[in-house]
């Protein structure tokens, strides 16, 4: 029989106790609406006491939502047990008061002040008072990872035995590691003779960055509900991620024994947006799960293996847990693999030689900027393909311009291997290029039209130059160009113009001798 592993989500009480993250009431209730799609068993909606706005936002998610159990945390005191009913009412039987009290001897003498008769008293009777209201209480002691291990046992069976029916184990400061927290999950379940009346649950802080493997070393000691925030906000390095936790169970089953779960995991980037949305905490890129670049590849080796086969760089399946495919981002770390694919799938039917030429061009924009956008690459093929069937290329280009400086361009050409050099100054940097083309192809033209567009995003971006040029011909001709430099895409929109003239004419190729042949 498989064993159900319960979520308990605290996005909206401990999740908003990370600096910066509170929300007010809309924005609390639709994290709570997201975590109902999501399947999660229970939502921690607040700590009722601490303000009005947060009991009336657990009563209002008690009374809206209805497939979730909802929390109410609360002190060993009456009047936050009070207040936590209170605010549940609307729950019904799905409401759960959540008591905690600090066990370890820190917390208990520089704190609490208290003996552990007393904490034994104080946590008994917290239960006891909670159950006058509702069925469902979970107890937990606070900092229970440094508390004196004898003593926590005594205080798990002394709440079970007040009725507590979920006892939960929290590394409130994140300093306990897998082994240890195995150990001690381990311990309570042999130890506590009450214990098979409550499910065990645990509560991991990420200080150590070791939320998520203390959580899983938790759930193979035998603990069944696991506590946390979605993208692992919370107080200081954060809660465990809960959407890490669900994931390495779902994918790494085999290492669990036969647990399920309710979890609709097609949800989990739709909450992490959510959330992040709403507590204003954004999710770092590389995050696990659900960071932007979870299931992207860029560089050249992973993505020819994930063409071939998605599970050589994945271990999951992106559209699991409600990403779009798999992305295979084109940087300068790219190979020809993905470069083709993607030409592929843009429409783009080269040959191999043509796939060669624009792999060349490709690596220059590489270099140059942080990604090769789709767009990028089709102004690639325009200009590189254009340029390779013509007569010339652009070999190099330098120019002056400036406030106070006659704008003068010198401008290299190649033709069928040879280099070609002039120069010539113009009304402007692009006019001055033009007039060197001009010189060493020997082809006049008039400018009858220039646009230039950002033919992808960012600072860096490509920028496509548009020219529309009379040579005399019965129409102007069109030039296109494509660089991360505007006047060098001038140069080649002017350039491939001046290619498309001389192939539509077919006419003689000028022999431009006296033009600087180097
Ligand atoms: C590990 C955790 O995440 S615990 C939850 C943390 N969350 C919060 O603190 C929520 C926001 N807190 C608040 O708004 C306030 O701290 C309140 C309303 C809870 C209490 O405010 P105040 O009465 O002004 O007390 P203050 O915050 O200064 O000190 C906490 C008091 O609670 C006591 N206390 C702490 N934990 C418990 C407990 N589990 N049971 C009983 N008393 C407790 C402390 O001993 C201290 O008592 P004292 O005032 O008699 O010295
Ligand atoms: C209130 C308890 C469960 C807590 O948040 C902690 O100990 O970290
Ligand atoms: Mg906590």
């Amino acid at each position: 029989m498989s064993d159900q592993i319960y979520f308990f989500d605290t996005t909206l009480r401990d999740g908003e106790q990370c600096p910066g993250a509170s929300m007010n009431l809309r924005e609390k209730l639709e994290v709570a609406r997201q975590m109902e799609r999501l399947g999660m068993d229970v939502i921690e909606a607040g700590f009722p006491c601490i303000s009005d706005g947060d009991f009336e936002a657990v009563h209002t998610i008690a009374r809206e939502i209805k497939k979730c159990r909802i929390a109410g945390l609360a002190r060993c005191v009456k009047a936050d047990i009070e207040a936590a009913a209170k605010a549940l009412e609307p729950a019904g039987e799905r409401a759960r008061i959540h008591i905690f009290l600090a066990t370890s001897k820190l917390h208990m003498q520089f704190k609490l002040k208290k003996a552990e008769s007393e904490i034994l008293r104080m946590a008994a009777e917290g239960v006891s008072y909670a159950k006058q209201f509702v069925q469902d209480v979970e107890f937990s002691p606070e900092d229970a990872s440094r508390t004196d291990l004898d003593f926590l046992t005594k205080v798990v069976e002394t709440v079970i035995d007040a009725g507590a029916t979920t006892v939960n184990i929290p590394d409130t400061v994140g300093y306990t590691t897998p082994d240890e927290f195995y150990r001690i999950i381990r311990h309570l379940k042999e130890n506590v003779p009450n214990i098979g009346k409550a499910v065990i649950s645990v509560h991991c802080h990420n200080d150590l960055g070791l939320a998520v493997a203390n959580s899983l070393a938790a759930v193979r000691a035998g603990a069944r509900q696991v506590e946390g925030t979605i993208n692992g906000i919370g107080e200081r390095a954060g809660n465990v991620a809960l959407e890490e936790v669900i994931m390495a169970l779902r994918t790494r089953a085999g290492q669990f024994g036969d647990v399920t779960d309710n979890i609709n995991t097609k949800e989990i980037v739709r909450t992490s947006r959510i959330v992040a949305r709403m507590s204003g905490m954004q999710v770092q890129r590389s995050k696990a799960i659900v960071g932007e670049n979870a299931f992207a590849h860029s560089s050249g080796i992973h993505q020819h293996g994930i063409l071939n086969c998605r599970e050589t760089y994945e271990v999951m399946d992106p559209q699991a847990v409600g990403w779009g495919a798999t992305e295979l981002p084109l940087t300068k770390h790219s190979g020809r693999a993905a470069v083709k694919s993607r030409l592929e799938q843009l429409g783009h039917v080269l040959t191999e030689e043509e796939v060669n030429t624009v792999f060349e061009r490709f690596k220059k924009v590489g270099d140059s900027k942080k990604f090769v956008y789709d767009d990028d690459l089709s102004a690639i093929v325009d200009d590189s393909l254009h340029a390779s069937t013509g007569l010339w290329e652009l070999d190099f280009l330098q120019f002056v311009a400036g406030s106070h400086a006659r704008p003068t361009a010198t401008v290299g050409l190649l033709k069928e291997g040879k280099k070609f050099e002039d120069s010539s100054t113009g009304n402007g940097a692009v006019d001055a290029v033009i007039k060197a083309i001009e010189r060493i192809t020997r082809r006049k033209g008039t400018l009858k039209g220039y646009s230039v567009n950002a033919a992808s995003e960012g600072k860096d971006a490509l920028g496509e130059v548009t020219v529309h040029v009379d040579f005399g011909q019965p129409k102007p001709i069109v030039g296109k160009g494509a660089s991360t430099d505007v006047i060098e895409a001038s140069a080649r929109a002017y350039l491939n113009a001046v290619n498309r003239s001389i192939r539509m004419e077919n006419m003689p190729q000028p022999n431009n001798l006296d033009a600087g042949t180097i």
